[in-house]
């Protein structure tokens, strides 16, 4: 397995005295697909904003061995970290293809990227391929629907040649069958880059997740495989235990609201 290995030590990140990343500590091996789960204002983006370098943070982050806490961001980028958000974010008038050449970009000039031409750049292919959107390459992006969007966000990183892919939400709004298509595309990418996945979709986290942390107040509440993490009771009483409960019989509406009347003085 090609990829590298994150390592995450102490992180913290604080907010105007608001501790949002408390302390967290973190493996991630090569190839993994990695979930960070975790109820609403856990820490996950905040997590995934500090290792990129979009906010400010203590600790150590190591990647292949070099430390990324004190880059800036282009560095961060530049060393094979690539980041999705949770809204795609394509060229809409461009095509598939034009879209992915600007990623790919190195050293071409823009009139070079944008001309249609014969010599696709094999990353370019491959990138096509794993996505699933060879057929669409010449489509503008903004007709695409909203999976293809991602998957064509996903297949930008792949040919800035990245290593280690972090997505936010990558299914969100997404169909079933957009979900079952794109856990299968995660599943293809991590075979040779390390991947994690924020996700707040517990069957797709289920289904795809290699691993799992579970973020709760700034810190790591469990870690293992699913199997483990569901079974963790701390986990149970503080999110899946709620989130996978049936829904409370809503409470009967009252025939008439009653308005306490004011006391007269
Ligand atoms: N720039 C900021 N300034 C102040 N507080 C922030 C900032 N960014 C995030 N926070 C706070 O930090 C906490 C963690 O937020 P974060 O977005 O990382 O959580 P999350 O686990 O990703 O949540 P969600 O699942 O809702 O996206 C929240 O309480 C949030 O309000």
């Amino acid at each position: 397995m090609s990829g590298e290995g994150l390592t995450v030590r102490d992180l913290r990140v604080t907010f105007d005295g608001f501790t949002a990343v408390d302390g967290v500590d973190l493996d991630i091996r090569p190839g993994d697909l990695r979930f960070l789960i975790g109820p609403n204002g856990a820490g996950k983006t905040t997590l995934v904003d500090a290792v990129t370098g979009l906010v400010k943070s203590t600790g150590s982050v190591r990647f292949g061995g070099e430390e990324l806490i004190g880059k800036p961001v282009h560095r961060i980028a530049r060393m094979g970290i690539g980041r999705t958000f949770q809204t795609a974010t394509v060229f809409e008038e461009l095509t598939v293809l034009q879209n992915l050449d600007i990623a790919a970009g190195a050293g071409r000039g823009v009139w070079t990227m944008l001309r249609r031409r014969k010599d696709i750049p094999e990353a370019v292919t491959r990138a096509l391929e794993t996505t699933g959107l060879t057929d669409l390459r010449d489509r503008p992006a903004g007709v695409l629907a909203h999976g293809q969007k991602q998957w064509l966000e996903i297949g930008m990183l792949l040919v800035q040649d990245v290593k280690l892919l972090l997505l936010d939400e990558p299914v969100a709004g997404m169909s079933h069958d957009e979900r079952e298509a794109t856990g299968e595309l995660l599943q293809r990418v991590s075979e040779d880059h390390t991947v994690v996945v924020i996700e707040h979709d517990m069957d797709f986290m289920r289904s795809f997740a290699r691993s799992v942390s579970v973020l709760h107040a700034g810190k790591v509440l469990s870690e293992g495989s699913v199997a483990e993490v569901q079974a963790d009771p701390r986990v149970q009483e503080v999110y899946l235990g709620r989130a996978s409960e049936p829904e409370p019989e809503p409470a009967p509406e009252p025939a008439a609201v009653s308005v306490p009347a004011t006391e007269e003085t």
